[in-house]
């Protein structure tokens, strides 16, 4: 990776209570000149240089059990994950249907009035909630996005998430919440076929890190990108690896998902029947440093709004994150324990996500580890 791929964000910015960043996408996009806060130093803004056309995974012979299938299966996500970090999935499960409830139930979301998307701002230091451009936790490099997000607690959450649509956005979203809580649980047990699979990978026992993910926390975002006049200048999603594990994403028929393989920036062409997984830092953590967190960014078009749905699946929040054995054999240790919530905690609080998560995170976690009174 040449030195300009890897950008280098101010860590969080206190910003000034006086100052009002309320950036209406919606009507931006008309003008032809976008807000200087969204302006990326020039040297992020990296060309693409080719397309991703890796085989795509095929899951149905996995799930049901078939051997050769998944002899194949697993060569697949090995190469993918010491490579670059990023694989696509197809025969997954996950009902047509059902994606494509989930994007009408995003088009009504971000369809609504500015005012009533305020209604349920993200509050700062919470992960759930409206966001426009994250303008209110950030102050230059924002990306060109709306964002709501919401979470869901897995196997044994009956109803958080409708519970979270109609007590935040009220009786009229009720549907749009009993869709996502569908695509959510969908999420969770694609997300532990995939632990199993990429146990199986690592030479792991098959259920090692499924245990960790049962009942884990996981936050779904539904992602819109407005139509942008200066595409040049500005990111949808700056470059970044996921802090969580791992990360399923759908992308509507527009594109603009990125991952850095090498030194090359590739794009993801869009298949409505695929779903792409990113390898997360905390998943980096758990394989000791064998599957690499895979750096990715999401363009924005210069026609077309552009929508995605993004389960950034995690594991239980407060079980430690450890490697199995048989990946640390004696001192081998690449990082030390922590667990999902320390490094939630940091990615919202103290440095925003970037290319570098765990390189800042684990001198931040000894330091305040050694602060706590004895
Ligand atoms: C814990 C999280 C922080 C972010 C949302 C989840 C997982 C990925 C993070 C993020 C998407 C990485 C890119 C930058 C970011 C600020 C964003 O553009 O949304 C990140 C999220 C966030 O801090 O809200
Ligand atoms: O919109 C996309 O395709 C990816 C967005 C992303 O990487 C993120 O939200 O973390
Ligand atoms: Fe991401």
């Amino acid at each position: 990776m040449s030195s300009s791929t890897l950008v280098s964000l101010p860590s969080m910015e206190p910003k000034d209570k006086n100052t009002p960043h309320l950036f209406d996408l919606n009507k931006l996009q008309r003008e032809a000149n976008i807000p200087t806060q969204f302006m990326w130093p020039k040297e992020d803004m990296v060309g693409t240089d080719g397309v991703f056309n890796e085989p795509l995974i095929d899951l149905e012979g996995f799930i049901k059990g078939d051997e050769i299938a998944t002899g194949k299966a697993i060569e697949l996500v090995r190469t993918a994950c010491t490579n670059h970090g990023f694989f696509q999935v197809i025969n997954h499960g996950v009902d047509a249907d059902l994606i494509q409830a989930a994007y009408r139930e995003i088009d009504a979301i971000f369809g609504m009035s500015f005012d009533k998307k305020l209604s349920f701002v993200q509050k700062p230091g919470t992960q759930v909630g409206f966001s426009s451009a994250h303008a209110d936790r950030f102050s230059s490099s924002l990306p060109w996005k709306e964002t709501v997000s919401f979470k869901h607690r897995g196997m044994n959450s009956e109803s958080d998430v409708v519970d979270y649509f109609t007590s935040a956005l009220g009786h009229d979203f009720e549907n749009a919440g009993r869709v996502y809580q569908k695509y959510c649980e969908k999420m969770t047990e694609l997300s532990l076929v995939i632990m199993e699979l990429l146990a199986l990978s690592l030479g792991v026992d098959r259920s090692y890190y499924r245990n960790f993910f049962e009942d884990g926390t996981s936050i779904m975002r539904c992602n819109y990108y407005p139509l942008c006049k200066n595409p040049g200048v500005t990111f949808g999603t700056g470059p970044h690896c996921d802090p969580n594990s791992i990360t399923i994403v759908h992308q509507d028929q527009v594109g603009g998902l990125e991952i850095l393989a090498g030194d090359k920036w590739l794009a993801v062409p869009p298949r409505q029947d695929a779903f792409a997984i990113n390898i997360g830092d905390t998943f980096t953590a758990f394989s000791n440093g064998i599957y690499k967190s895979c750096i990715h960014r999401a363009m924005v078009n210069e026609e077309r709004g552009r929508r995605s749905l993004v389960c950034f699946v995690g594991c239980k929040e407060d079980m430690v994150v450890r490697p199995p054995e048989n990946l640390a054999v004696g001192s081998s240790r690449v990082y030390p324990d922590f667990t999902w919530s320390s490094l939630l905690d940091f990615t919202n609080n103290h440095r925003r996500t970037d290319v570098q998560n765990l390189e800042n995170f684990f001198p931040w976690l000894l330091s305040s580890q050694s602060k706590v009174p004895a």
